[in-house]
C-alpha cells in the first residue's frame, strides 16, 4: 500500500510522516526533497510555485509511487497535493483528459488528507524555524486546494489533535480500509500497538 500524506503548507506532513513510519516501519519519502532547486528558490522568495512548475516534480513523485507498486512495497509519499490533477499526475503520470480520463483511485494507493483551520496552519508556520516556506504563501496554498473526495481514497485526518493522536487515526484509517499489509505485523510486534491492542473490529 501507498499513502500518500497530503496538506497544505504546515499542515504537518513532515511531522506525522515521521511518526508514523517509526511506528509502521513503511519507506519513507519527504516529497519536498525531490524539488527542483528553481522550485525551492521560488518559494524561499515568497512567490508560490504554478502549475508548470510543479508538473516535474509531480512526475518524479509519480515514478516513486509506481517504483513502490512495482516492489509490491509499503510506503509513504508526503506531497502537498493541493489539487485534483495533482493528484491524478502522481497515481498515473498524466492529468486526467477531459473525455473519458483516468479513474478518481487507484488501487492500493490512499490519500490521507491532514485538514485544520487557516488561523491554526499560520500560527505553526510563523513559530517553525529555519525552514524556506514562507507562512505568507499560506493562503496561496489555501487557493490552490481542492480538497479530495472520498472516491479518491482519501480519508480527511484532524489536524487540531496532537502528532500522535494523529498518527494513530491515520493507523486506524489504514486498518479500516482494509489495506494495510502491515497492520498485522505491526500491531502485534511492535510495544507501543501491543499495550493498545488492535481495534475490537479486527481482535481474534
Ligand atoms: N498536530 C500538531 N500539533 C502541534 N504542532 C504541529 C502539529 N502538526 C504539525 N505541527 C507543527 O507545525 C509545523 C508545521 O508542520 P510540518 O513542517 O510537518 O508541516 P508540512 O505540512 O510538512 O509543511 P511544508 O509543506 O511547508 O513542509 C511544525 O513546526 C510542526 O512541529
Ligand atoms: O505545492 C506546493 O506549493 C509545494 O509543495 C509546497 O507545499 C511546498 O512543497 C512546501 O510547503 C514547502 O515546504
Amino acid at each position: 500500500m501507498i499513502l500518500v500524506v497530503m496538506g497544505v503548507s504546515g499542515s504537518g506532513k513532515a511531522c506525522h510522516l515521521t511518526c508514523l513510519s517509526l511506528q509502521l516501519g513503511w519507506r519513507l519519502h519527504e516529497g519536498d526533497d525531490h524539488h527542483p532547486w528553481e522550485n525551492i528558490e521560488k518559494m524561499a522568495r515568497g512567490e508560490p510555485l504554478t502549475d508548470q512548475d510543479r508538473i516535474p516534480w509531480l512526475l518524479q513523485l509519480h515514478g516513486i509511487i509506481q517504483r513502490e507498486i512495482s516492489a509490491g512495497a509499503n510506503a509513504i509519499v508526503t506531497c502537498s497535493a493541493l489539487k485534483r490533477a495533482y493528484r491524478q499526475m502522481l497515481l498515473f503520470g498524466e492529468t486526467p483528459r477531459p473525455c473519458g480520463g483516468s479513474p478518481p483511485a487507484r488501487e492500493g494507493v490512499w490519500f490521507a488528507f491532514l485538514h485544520g483551520p487557516f488561523r491554526l496552519i499560520q500560527e505553526r508556520l510563523v513559530a517553525r524555524k529555519g525552514h524556506y516556506m514562507s507562512a505568507d504563501l499560506l493562503q496561496s496554498q489555501f487557493d490552490a486546494l481542492e480538497p479530495p473526495a472520498d472516491a479518491e481514497n482519501a480519508f480527511t485526518v484532524d489536524i487540531q489533535r496532537s502528532v500522535p493522536e494523529m498518527a494513530s487515526d491515520i493507523e486506524r484509517a489504514i486498518s479500516t480500509v482494509g489495506l494495510g499489509e502491515g497492520w498485522n505485523t505491526y500491531t502485534w510486534s511492535s510495544p507501543h500497538k501491543a499495550l493498545r491492542g488492535p481495534p475490537a473490529e479486527i481482535q481474534p
